[in-house]
């Protein structure tokens, strides 16, 4: 129906973004930072409420959206770092330049998201929000052949969690 048309981009995205939580990790992993930054998910929320309201997208609703997906970034960057921390090493790979080119990569990605959740707000109205977010995430898992017990798949259901009022 039409959950289903409007959850598939967001859903899309925001495995995109978890992606990007991969190059975010091994950029620790390299500077020896924390997974938290605080300053940045203010910066990161704020700039979503702004772009959220031109596109008539209550605050509330774009925070607890963006909130979900840091968390499950976060998500993923801990258990890398983890993984990485038990072996002793962590994949090899060139040099990563957070600020330059990882965080305005999100950004970048961000402001398409915005769009994707002003065209699923009817969802937020619908009593079958829930649901309907937990089935996009299932065919999401379906069509890419991930168990559901795959990290991204487990990552994605919270990254999606915020999308809905009550979840
Ligand atoms: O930008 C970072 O340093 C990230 O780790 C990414 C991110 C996010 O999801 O946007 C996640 C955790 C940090 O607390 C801040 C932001």
């Amino acid at each position: 129906g039409d959950a289903r048309h409007v959850l598939g981009p967001l859903v899309e995205s925001s495995a995109q973004r978890l992606g990007i939580g991969d190059e975010v990790a091994l950029s620790k992993w390299d500077s020896g930072a924390s997974v938290e930054d605080v300053a940045r998910e203010d910066a990161v929320l704020a700039n979503a409420v702004a772009q959220g309201a031109r596109a008539n997208l209550a605050a509330a609703d774009v925070t607890r959206f963006f909130r979900a997906q840091i968390e499950a970034n976060k998500l993923i960057q801990y258990t890398l770092l983890a993984t990485w921390r038990r072996t002793g090493y962590a994949p090899p790979h060139a040099p990563i330049d957070l600020t330059g080119t990882i965080r305005p990569e999100l950004d970048r990605l961000q402001t398409k998201m915005i769009a994707e959740l002003a065209d699923a707000a009817p969802v937020l109205e619908s009593k079958e929000c829930a649901k309907d977010v937990a089935r996009a995430v299932g065919r999401y898992a379906f069509e890419h052949q991930f168990d559901l017990a795959h990290l991204p798949v487990i990552a994605l259901d919270r990254a999606m969690a915020g999308f809905c009022r009550v979840y």
